[in-house]
Protein backbone atom coordinates (compact mmCIF):
# COMPACT_ATOMS: atom_id res chain seq x y z
CA UNK A 1 0.00 0.00 0.00
CA UNK A 2 1.76 3.27 -1.00
CA UNK A 3 0.61 5.73 2.63
CA UNK A 4 0.47 9.12 2.07
CA UNK A 5 2.28 9.39 5.04
CA UNK A 6 6.58 8.78 4.99
CA UNK A 7 7.78 5.46 4.51
CA UNK A 8 10.51 3.05 4.36
CA UNK A 9 11.44 3.75 0.26
CA UNK A 10 11.63 -0.28 0.19
CA UNK A 11 8.08 -0.37 1.25
CA UNK A 12 7.68 -0.15 -2.84
CA UNK A 13 4.45 -2.38 -2.76
CA UNK A 14 2.42 -1.99 -5.24
CA UNK A 15 -1.03 -4.08 -4.82
CA UNK A 16 -1.44 -5.40 -8.44
CA UNK A 17 0.32 -5.08 -11.85
CA UNK A 18 -1.35 -4.92 -14.63
CA UNK A 19 -1.03 -7.25 -17.26
CA UNK A 20 1.80 -7.18 -19.39
CA UNK A 21 0.40 -5.31 -22.07
CA UNK A 22 -0.21 -1.75 -19.56
CA UNK A 23 2.96 -2.78 -17.66
CA UNK A 24 2.40 0.74 -15.99
CA UNK A 25 -1.08 0.89 -14.65
CA UNK A 26 -1.13 0.23 -11.02
CA UNK A 27 -4.11 -0.18 -8.79
CA UNK A 28 -3.25 0.88 -5.03
CA UNK A 29 -4.45 2.27 -2.05
CA UNK A 30 -3.25 6.03 -0.53
CA UNK A 31 -3.92 6.06 3.30
CA UNK A 32 -4.46 8.99 4.83
CA UNK A 33 -6.01 10.89 8.16
CA UNK A 34 -9.25 10.52 6.15
CA UNK A 35 -9.12 7.48 4.95
CA UNK A 36 -8.18 5.34 2.37
CA UNK A 37 -8.06 6.49 -1.40
CA UNK A 38 -8.50 3.51 -3.84
CA UNK A 39 -6.58 3.90 -7.13
CA UNK A 40 -6.77 4.65 -9.96
CA UNK A 41 -9.39 7.36 -8.44
CA UNK A 42 -11.45 10.22 -9.92
CA UNK A 43 -11.88 13.23 -7.68
CA UNK A 44 -14.79 15.35 -7.99
CA UNK A 45 -14.79 18.22 -7.94
CA UNK A 46 -15.60 20.49 -5.27
CA UNK A 47 -14.57 24.12 -5.97
CA UNK A 48 -16.06 26.47 -3.28
CA UNK A 49 -16.45 23.79 -0.91
CA UNK A 50 -19.68 22.09 -2.99
CA UNK A 51 -19.93 19.63 -5.49
CA UNK A 52 -22.93 21.16 -7.14
CA UNK A 53 -26.02 19.79 -7.04
CA UNK A 54 -24.79 17.13 -4.44
CA UNK A 55 -25.02 16.28 -0.70
CA UNK A 56 -21.59 14.96 0.36
CA UNK A 57 -23.50 12.20 1.17
CA UNK A 58 -25.15 11.30 -2.34
CA UNK A 59 -21.15 12.16 -3.82
CA UNK A 60 -20.21 9.29 -1.18
CA UNK A 61 -22.73 6.91 -2.55
CA UNK A 62 -21.29 7.50 -5.89
CA UNK A 63 -17.95 5.43 -4.04
CA UNK A 64 -15.88 8.61 -4.77
CA UNK A 65 -12.86 8.66 -1.62
CA UNK A 66 -12.10 12.24 -1.81
CA UNK A 67 -13.05 15.43 -3.44
CA UNK A 68 -11.13 18.95 -4.54
CA UNK A 69 -11.37 21.83 -3.02
CA UNK A 70 -10.25 25.30 -4.49
CA UNK A 71 -7.70 27.71 -2.61
CA UNK A 72 -8.59 30.63 -4.60
CA UNK A 73 -12.54 30.98 -3.99
CA UNK A 74 -12.23 29.95 -0.61
CA UNK A 75 -9.97 32.51 -0.15
CA UNK A 76 -12.32 34.56 -0.84
CA UNK A 77 -14.96 33.62 0.59
CA UNK A 78 -15.84 32.98 3.13
CA UNK A 79 -11.55 32.89 3.64
CA UNK A 80 -9.37 30.85 4.99
CA UNK A 81 -9.09 32.12 8.57
CA UNK A 82 -12.93 32.20 8.84
CA UNK A 83 -12.99 28.55 7.60
CA UNK A 84 -10.43 27.71 10.30
CA UNK A 85 -12.22 29.25 12.72
CA UNK A 86 -15.13 27.11 12.01
CA UNK A 87 -13.26 23.98 12.07
CA UNK A 88 -12.14 23.41 8.69
CA UNK A 89 -13.57 22.46 5.61
CA UNK A 90 -14.04 19.03 6.39
CA UNK A 91 -16.00 20.29 9.16
CA UNK A 92 -17.58 23.29 7.30
CA UNK A 93 -19.49 21.31 4.59
CA UNK A 94 -19.18 17.83 6.20
CA UNK A 95 -17.31 15.88 4.47
CA UNK A 96 -15.01 13.48 6.48
CA UNK A 97 -13.52 11.70 3.96
CA UNK A 98 -9.83 13.10 2.51
CA UNK A 99 -9.73 16.67 0.65
CA UNK A 100 -7.23 17.66 -1.87
CA UNK A 101 -6.95 21.45 -2.35
CA UNK A 102 -5.14 23.04 -5.34
CA UNK A 103 -2.34 25.58 -5.01
CA UNK A 104 -4.68 28.98 -6.84
CA UNK A 105 -2.19 29.73 -9.31
CA UNK A 106 -4.24 27.71 -12.01
CA UNK A 107 -7.57 29.27 -10.81
CA UNK A 108 -5.61 33.02 -10.38
CA UNK A 109 -4.86 32.90 -14.36
CA UNK A 110 -8.04 31.66 -15.87
CA UNK A 111 -10.21 33.74 -13.48
CA UNK A 112 -8.84 36.77 -11.93
CA UNK A 113 -8.68 39.71 -14.27
CA UNK A 114 -6.11 42.13 -13.34
CA UNK A 115 -2.55 40.15 -12.20
CA UNK A 116 0.92 40.35 -12.13
CA UNK A 117 3.46 37.35 -11.79
CA UNK A 118 6.36 38.19 -9.37
CA UNK A 119 8.85 36.26 -7.93
CA UNK A 120 7.33 36.47 -4.49
CA UNK A 121 4.33 35.13 -6.24
CA UNK A 122 0.85 36.43 -7.77
CA UNK A 123 -0.40 39.63 -7.35
CA UNK A 124 -4.66 39.51 -8.30
CA UNK A 125 -7.53 41.64 -8.05
CA UNK A 126 -10.68 39.27 -6.90
CA UNK A 127 -13.00 38.47 -9.96
CA UNK A 128 -15.63 39.33 -6.86
CA UNK A 129 -15.21 42.53 -5.95
CA UNK A 130 -11.81 43.66 -8.05
CA UNK A 131 -10.27 43.77 -4.22
CA UNK A 132 -6.52 42.75 -4.09
CA UNK A 133 -4.71 39.60 -3.24
CA UNK A 134 -1.71 38.21 -3.41
CA UNK A 135 -0.85 34.28 -3.42
CA UNK A 136 2.59 32.58 -3.25
CA UNK A 137 3.81 29.75 -2.05
CA UNK A 138 3.93 30.71 1.53
CA UNK A 139 0.53 32.14 1.53
CA UNK A 140 -1.03 29.12 -0.85
CA UNK A 141 0.31 26.28 1.80
CA UNK A 142 -0.79 28.12 4.80
CA UNK A 143 -4.17 28.72 3.58
CA UNK A 144 -4.34 25.13 2.47
CA UNK A 145 -3.34 24.34 5.86
CA UNK A 146 -6.24 26.38 7.80
CA UNK A 147 -8.75 24.69 5.14
CA UNK A 148 -7.37 21.53 6.31
CA UNK A 149 -6.79 19.60 3.71
CA UNK A 150 -5.53 16.46 3.44
CA UNK A 151 -3.52 16.81 -0.06
CA UNK A 152 -1.81 20.07 -0.13
CA UNK A 153 -0.48 21.26 -3.50
CA UNK A 154 2.49 23.13 -4.22
CA UNK A 155 2.05 26.80 -5.52
CA UNK A 156 3.29 26.63 -9.10
CA UNK A 157 2.76 28.69 -12.22
CA UNK A 158 0.75 25.91 -14.95
CA UNK A 159 2.81 26.92 -18.44
CA UNK A 160 0.57 28.09 -21.02
CA UNK A 161 0.11 25.29 -23.98
CA UNK A 162 1.85 26.55 -26.92
CA UNK A 163 4.80 27.97 -25.24
CA UNK A 164 8.65 28.11 -26.76
CA UNK A 165 10.99 25.74 -25.20
CA UNK A 166 12.18 28.85 -23.33
CA UNK A 167 9.47 30.45 -22.73
CA UNK A 168 8.48 27.26 -20.79
CA UNK A 169 11.66 26.36 -19.36
CA UNK A 170 11.70 29.96 -17.30
CA UNK A 171 8.26 28.52 -16.41
CA UNK A 172 9.62 25.48 -15.09
CA UNK A 173 12.43 27.19 -13.30
CA UNK A 174 9.95 29.12 -11.47
CA UNK A 175 7.66 25.98 -10.79
CA UNK A 176 10.80 24.41 -8.91
CA UNK A 177 11.76 27.68 -6.85
CA UNK A 178 8.11 27.85 -6.04
CA UNK A 179 8.22 24.22 -4.99
CA UNK A 180 11.31 24.68 -1.79
CA UNK A 181 9.45 27.45 -0.77
CA UNK A 182 6.10 25.67 -0.49
CA UNK A 183 7.61 22.65 0.93
CA UNK A 184 9.50 24.59 3.26
CA UNK A 185 6.16 26.12 4.38
CA UNK A 186 4.43 23.24 4.50
CA UNK A 187 3.55 21.90 8.22
CA UNK A 188 4.52 18.36 7.86
CA UNK A 189 1.48 15.71 9.82
CA UNK A 190 1.12 12.51 9.59
CA UNK A 191 -1.43 11.09 7.42
CA UNK A 192 -1.35 14.83 5.64
CA UNK A 193 0.16 14.83 2.14
CA UNK A 194 1.95 17.46 0.11
CA UNK A 195 2.18 17.11 -3.96
CA UNK A 196 4.57 18.78 -6.25
CA UNK A 197 3.53 19.71 -9.51
CA UNK A 198 5.95 19.30 -12.50
CA UNK A 199 5.88 21.35 -15.43
CA UNK A 200 7.89 21.94 -18.58
CA UNK A 201 4.99 21.64 -21.30
CA UNK A 202 5.76 19.14 -24.16
CA UNK A 203 9.42 19.21 -23.96
CA UNK A 204 11.16 16.10 -22.10
CA UNK A 205 13.87 17.27 -21.24
CA UNK A 206 12.40 20.00 -18.86
CA UNK A 207 9.94 17.56 -18.26
CA UNK A 208 13.04 15.58 -16.43
CA UNK A 209 14.42 18.73 -14.64
CA UNK A 210 11.08 19.76 -13.19
CA UNK A 211 10.81 16.04 -11.71
CA UNK A 212 14.18 16.10 -10.65
CA UNK A 213 14.19 19.51 -8.76
CA UNK A 214 10.74 17.89 -6.97
CA UNK A 215 11.59 14.36 -6.40
CA UNK A 216 15.06 16.32 -4.38
CA UNK A 217 12.09 17.67 -1.82
CA UNK A 218 10.24 14.16 -0.87
CA UNK A 219 6.78 15.26 -1.80
CA UNK A 220 4.48 12.36 -0.55
CA UNK A 221 2.88 12.82 -3.90
CA UNK A 222 3.83 14.53 -7.32
CA UNK A 223 0.63 15.24 -9.91
CA UNK A 224 1.94 16.35 -14.15
CA UNK A 225 0.43 20.04 -14.32
CA UNK A 226 0.28 21.55 -17.80
CA UNK A 227 -1.39 19.45 -19.66
CA UNK A 228 -4.93 19.05 -20.69
CA UNK A 229 -4.18 22.96 -21.34
CA UNK A 230 -5.19 22.68 -25.07
CA UNK A 231 -2.57 20.33 -26.25
CA UNK A 232 -4.83 17.78 -27.95
CA UNK A 233 -5.17 14.18 -26.34
CA UNK A 234 -2.59 13.01 -28.76
CA UNK A 235 0.14 15.15 -27.88
CA UNK A 236 -1.20 14.72 -23.95
CA UNK A 237 -0.47 10.93 -24.42
CA UNK A 238 2.90 11.56 -25.83
CA UNK A 239 4.10 13.70 -23.01
CA UNK A 240 2.52 10.63 -20.47
CA UNK A 241 4.36 8.09 -22.88
CA UNK A 242 7.54 8.97 -20.76
CA UNK A 243 6.72 11.43 -18.12
CA UNK A 244 4.85 9.52 -14.74
CA UNK A 245 8.06 7.24 -15.28
CA UNK A 246 10.43 10.03 -14.09
CA UNK A 247 8.20 10.28 -10.96
CA UNK A 248 8.87 7.51 -8.04
CA UNK A 249 7.18 4.43 -8.54
CA UNK A 250 6.03 3.96 -5.44
CA UNK A 251 3.91 7.67 -4.57
CA UNK A 252 0.76 8.71 -6.00
CA UNK A 253 0.75 10.08 -9.50
CA UNK A 254 -1.81 13.13 -9.98
CA UNK A 255 -2.67 14.18 -13.65
CA UNK A 256 -4.71 17.72 -12.99
CA UNK A 257 -7.56 18.43 -14.77
CA UNK A 258 -8.21 15.04 -16.85
CA UNK A 259 -10.52 14.19 -18.06
CA UNK A 260 -12.90 12.07 -20.73
CA UNK A 261 -13.10 8.59 -20.02
CA UNK A 262 -11.17 7.84 -22.80
CA UNK A 263 -8.17 10.16 -21.43
CA UNK A 264 -8.58 8.38 -17.85
CA UNK A 265 -8.08 4.88 -19.50
CA UNK A 266 -5.14 6.24 -21.69
CA UNK A 267 -3.65 8.05 -18.84
CA UNK A 268 -3.78 4.50 -16.48
CA UNK A 269 -2.36 2.72 -18.76
CA UNK A 270 0.82 5.17 -18.53
CA UNK A 271 1.37 4.94 -15.20
CA UNK A 272 -1.45 7.54 -13.87
CA UNK A 273 -3.18 6.96 -10.38
CA UNK A 274 -5.48 10.15 -9.69
CA UNK A 275 -7.59 12.12 -11.71
CA UNK A 276 -10.07 15.58 -11.45
CA UNK A 277 -12.08 16.89 -13.69
CA UNK A 278 -15.51 19.46 -13.83
CA UNK A 279 -16.43 16.92 -17.11
CA UNK A 280 -19.29 14.89 -15.14
CA UNK A 281 -20.55 17.63 -13.09
CA UNK A 282 -20.83 20.68 -15.54
CA UNK A 283 -22.22 18.27 -18.64
CA UNK A 284 -24.81 16.84 -16.05
CA UNK A 285 -25.79 20.57 -15.13
CA UNK A 286 -25.63 20.93 -19.33
CA UNK A 287 -28.06 18.14 -19.63
CA UNK A 288 -25.13 15.64 -20.74
CA UNK A 289 -25.22 12.10 -19.55
CA UNK A 290 -22.26 9.32 -19.60
CA UNK A 291 -23.73 5.93 -20.66
CA UNK A 292 -22.31 3.34 -22.15
CA UNK A 293 -24.13 3.96 -25.21
CA UNK A 294 -22.31 6.90 -25.51
CA UNK A 295 -22.87 10.59 -23.92
CA UNK A 296 -26.95 11.40 -24.11
CA UNK A 297 -27.88 14.92 -24.84
CA UNK A 298 -31.02 15.20 -23.07
CA UNK A 299 -32.52 18.11 -24.41
CA UNK A 300 -32.49 16.61 -27.54
CA UNK A 301 -36.13 16.38 -28.23
CA UNK A 302 -35.85 12.91 -29.40
CA UNK A 303 -35.85 11.86 -25.52
CA UNK A 304 -39.23 13.85 -24.78
CA UNK A 305 -41.50 10.65 -24.46
CA UNK A 306 -39.14 8.41 -24.01
CA UNK A 307 -40.09 6.18 -20.63
CA UNK A 308 -36.67 4.35 -20.28
CA UNK A 309 -33.63 5.29 -17.73
CA UNK A 310 -30.54 6.12 -18.66
CA UNK A 311 -28.88 3.38 -18.33
CA UNK A 312 -31.06 0.51 -16.77
CA UNK A 313 -28.49 -1.15 -14.82
CA UNK A 314 -27.56 1.80 -13.09
CA UNK A 315 -28.12 2.20 -9.43
CA UNK A 316 -28.09 5.70 -9.36
CA UNK A 317 -31.67 7.66 -8.43
CA UNK A 318 -31.70 9.22 -11.77
CA UNK A 319 -31.88 5.90 -13.42
CA UNK A 320 -33.26 3.73 -10.93
CA UNK A 321 -36.66 6.30 -10.20
CA UNK A 322 -36.84 8.56 -13.10
CA UNK A 323 -36.93 8.36 -17.16
CA UNK A 324 -35.35 10.11 -19.83
CA UNK A 325 -38.60 11.85 -20.70
CA UNK A 326 -38.74 13.39 -17.23
CA UNK A 327 -35.01 13.95 -17.10
CA UNK A 328 -35.52 15.74 -20.55
CA UNK A 329 -38.36 17.96 -18.97
CA UNK A 330 -36.61 18.98 -15.95
CA UNK A 331 -33.32 20.09 -17.95
CA UNK A 332 -35.62 21.81 -20.42
CA UNK A 333 -37.30 23.73 -17.86
CA UNK A 334 -33.86 24.18 -15.95
CA UNK A 335 -35.52 22.13 -13.18
CA UNK A 336 -33.32 22.10 -9.78
CA UNK A 337 -33.75 18.37 -9.76
CA UNK A 338 -32.71 17.97 -13.34
CA UNK A 339 -29.12 19.37 -12.67
CA UNK A 340 -29.11 17.14 -9.38
CA UNK A 341 -30.06 13.96 -11.43
CA UNK A 342 -27.85 14.02 -14.23
CA UNK A 343 -24.82 15.07 -11.93
CA UNK A 344 -25.86 12.16 -9.51
CA UNK A 345 -25.42 9.78 -12.86
CA UNK A 346 -22.26 11.26 -13.97
CA UNK A 347 -20.33 10.83 -11.16
CA UNK A 348 -22.12 7.48 -10.52
CA UNK A 349 -20.34 6.32 -14.01
CA UNK A 350 -17.32 7.47 -13.68
CA UNK A 351 -16.53 6.23 -10.38
CA UNK A 352 -17.70 3.04 -12.31
CA UNK A 353 -15.43 3.30 -14.53
CA UNK A 354 -12.71 3.68 -11.97
CA UNK A 355 -13.98 0.48 -10.17
CA UNK A 356 -13.56 -1.72 -13.49
CA UNK A 357 -10.37 -0.43 -14.19
CA UNK A 358 -9.22 -1.05 -10.51
CA UNK A 359 -10.90 -4.57 -10.97
CA UNK A 360 -9.57 -5.19 -14.46
CA UNK A 361 -6.13 -4.45 -13.02
CA UNK A 362 -5.95 -6.48 -10.12
CA UNK A 363 -6.92 -9.48 -12.41
CA UNK A 364 -3.91 -8.30 -14.84
CA UNK A 365 -6.52 -8.01 -17.37
CA UNK A 366 -6.22 -5.44 -19.82
CA UNK A 367 -8.69 -2.62 -19.77
CA UNK A 368 -8.20 -0.51 -23.22
CA UNK A 369 -11.66 -1.44 -23.94
CA UNK A 370 -13.77 -0.04 -21.27
CA UNK A 371 -15.85 3.41 -22.32
N1 LIG B 1 -5.90 22.02 -17.15
C1 LIG B 1 -5.16 21.17 -16.36
C2 LIG B 1 -4.78 21.73 -15.05
C3 LIG B 1 -5.75 21.88 -14.05
C4 LIG B 1 -5.39 22.35 -12.80
C5 LIG B 1 -6.45 22.48 -11.73
S1 LIG B 1 -6.73 20.91 -10.95
C6 LIG B 1 -7.81 21.29 -9.67
C7 LIG B 1 -8.95 22.04 -9.87
C8 LIG B 1 -9.80 22.33 -8.80
C9 LIG B 1 -9.49 21.87 -7.53
C10 LIG B 1 -8.34 21.10 -7.33
C11 LIG B 1 -7.49 20.82 -8.39
C12 LIG B 1 -4.03 22.69 -12.53
N2 LIG B 1 -3.67 23.13 -11.28
C13 LIG B 1 -2.37 23.44 -11.05
N3 LIG B 1 -2.01 23.86 -9.82
N4 LIG B 1 -1.40 23.33 -12.01
C14 LIG B 1 -1.69 22.90 -13.26
O1 LIG B 1 -0.78 22.81 -14.10
C15 LIG B 1 -3.06 22.55 -13.56
C16 LIG B 1 -3.45 22.07 -14.82
ZN1 LIG C 1 -27.62 6.36 -13.46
Amino acid sequence: EVSITKFPADERKIIAKAHDKYKKARAGIINTRHGQIHTPAFMPVGTKGTVKAMLPESVQTTGADIILGNTYHLMLQPGAKRVFKLGGLHKFMNWSKPLLTDSGGFQVMSLSKLRKITEEGVIFNSHIDGSKFMLSPESSTEIQYLLGSTITMAFDECTPYPSTYEQAKSSMELTSRWAKRSRKAFYSRDGYGQFGIIQGSIYNDLRLKSALDLIELDFEGYAIGGLAVGEGQELMFKVLDYAPDLLPINKPRYLMGVGKPADIIGAVQRGIDMFDCVIPTRSGRNGQAFTKYGVVNIRNSKYKEDNTPLEEDCLCPACKNYTKAYLHYLVKVKEILGAMLMTWHNLMYFQKLMLRIREYIAQGKDFDFIS
